[in-house]
């Protein structure tokens, strides 16, 4: 269907989620280098009858492998263990399983394409106070804590599990090269209004670079001409760059 400025039609639904497929098995197959993504209207989506919780996990499910989103600017990196899911579904989604596998994508990236040497990441509770203890939730004791210790043992720099509430004070992030948040809103608030511009949306785990916008579709500025394109262009920028490494490496 013709696209109308700023009415997302479910109709053309089918049409966004084919060129997301095509653009990405073409990263797949080595045409392309890397992709970047605008973003995606998620409901119209669902409304055009196809299940789509988001485009990170519909590139994981294409190329068949884990991803990690991470969300970049210039102030911080907040990685996510859980990611488009009900508040309710977060604490059984959170297992030792998943969150070893977060951790061990989220480092082989921020080492190799990155290019931290050593990275130093800081994990988060998902209790207030990181459970207090035990006293506010055991998630912390249960599952997050017993893998952070298996892979410290292993050689990775896990701080954690942290406060939420403390953990991005500024003096805090400078010993740290990214977060890992156990929850979308528990981490990417924190990272928008530190730099919503410039920031930038990365699926790490991917055969080849994806970085994405770090916005939603606007539809109520659609077609007025004062989008600001910042993060497309941090985008572009990030994913020349990592495709760039990736070919040198
Ligand atoms: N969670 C991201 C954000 O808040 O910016 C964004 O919705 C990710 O979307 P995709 O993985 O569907 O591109």
């Amino acid at each position: 269907m013709p696209a109308v400025f700023g009415q997302a039609d479910p109709r053309n639904a089918r049409a966004v989620v084919e060129a997301l497929h095509v653009a990405a098995q073409h990263c797949l197959d080595g045409t392309f280098d890397g992709l970047v993504t605008g973003p995606v209207h998620k409901a119209t989506i669902n409304e055009g009858g196809i299940p789509y919780t988001g485009t990170t996990e519909l590139l994981a499910q294409q190329a068949g492998c884990d991803v990690v989103m991470m969300l970049a600017n210039p102030t911080v990196r907040v990685a996510l263990a859980t990611t488009h899911l009900p508040l309710r579904a977060v604490p059984a989604a959170i297992t030792r399983d998943g969150i070893e596998r977060t951790l061990r994508i989220l480092h082989r990236a921020l080492h190799r394409d990155l290019g931290i040497a050593h990275p130093r990441i800081s994990v988060l509770g998902l209790n207030p106070h990181a459970g207090e203890d035990g006293h506010l939730g055991r998630e912390e004791i249960d599952t997050i804590t017993p893998v952070l210790d298996q892979l410290r043992a292993q050689g990775m720099s896990l701080d954690g599990p942290l406060p939420a509430d403390t953990a991005f004070l500024p003096a805090k992030l400078q010993d740290t090269d990214a977060v890992l948040a156990m929850y979308h809103d528990q981490g990417l608030p924190v990272l928008k209004f530190s730099g919503f511009e410039q920031a930038v949306n990365l699926t790490l785990g991917l055969p080849y670079p994806r970085v994405a916008v770090d916005h939603g579709t606007a539809l109520s500025i659609a077609g007025r001409g004062i989008a600001d394109p910042s993060s497309l262009f941090a985008a572009v920028d990030t994913c020349a760059r990592m495709a760039l490494a990736k070919a040198a490496a």
